[in-house]
């Protein structure tokens, strides 16, 4: 498998919006989660239905905690939370389902993969605005957790073109960005960059 390259929706830009970075952008990255909290299922199937319109492939795409509706549509898998199913759980009843799980410490990693995940999502690791007045996890325990685990662990949070190779460098087997990529004034070029970075330190650092 390739050093990964996710980018996360916002939650709060409008359908139409995300379709239309994302129908650009998809060549580039290896997933695009849809991870808009206060949708309803229904929502939730209107942005998936655009993004496959537009020719994201369903291989891409990875629906935040609502299994329900990653299931319904085919796409590659869902990423869940504390509040979510269990990885187990899902796993049992939809093995197609790739399964992430977010993940802000060492125990929960561990428990993560004990669960049946097949990669965890780690955070924040550097500040973001996302998670304001939260404190950042760092690159220490982001080390830890990638050298304590069997699965991929992909780093988010204030993750910029420029700090690629220190996240890479410290075990990370992919980055997820949200913000750097759909809130920038030129999403493809901005999306560019980061691939740049990725395949640039992901090959030295990656060996699966
Ligand atoms: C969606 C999300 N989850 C996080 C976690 O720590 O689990 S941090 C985060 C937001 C990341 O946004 P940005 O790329 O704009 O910094």
């Amino acid at each position: 498998m390739n050093t990964q390259f996710h980018v996360i929706s916002t939650g709060m830009q409008p359908l139409e919006q995300f379709v239309t970075i994302a129908a650009h952008i998809h060549p580039y990255v290896d997933a695009i989660h849809v991870r808009e909290k206060t949708k309803t299922a229904r929502e939730l199937a209107d942005f998936i239905s655009a993004l496959v319109a537009r020719g994201v492939p369903a291989r891409k795409i990875i629906v935040n905690d609502r299994v329900d509706v990653a299931a319904v549509f085919g796409v590659k898998g869902v990423q869940l939370a504390y509040h979510s199913l269990s990885a187990k759980t899902v796993k049992a009843h939809f093995p197609s389902l790739v399964v992430g799980c977010s993940v802000h410490s060492l125990e929960e990693a561990m428990e993560a993969e004990k669960s049946g995940a097949d990669y965890c999502l780690y955070g924040h690791v550097f500040p973001t605005e996302c998670k304001r007045g939260v404190p950042p996890r760092g690159l220490e325990t982001l080390k830890t957790i990638a050298s304590s685990i069997y699965i991929p662990v992909i780093a988010i949070g204030g993750i910029q073109p420029d700090n690629v190779k220190q996240v890479l460098q410290s075990g990370a087997s992919g980055i997820a960005v949200m913000s750097g990529v759909f809130l920038a004034k030129d999403p493809l070029a901005r999306v560019k960059e980061y691939a740049r970075m990725v395949k640039k330190w992901g090959e030295d650092f990656n060996e699966w």
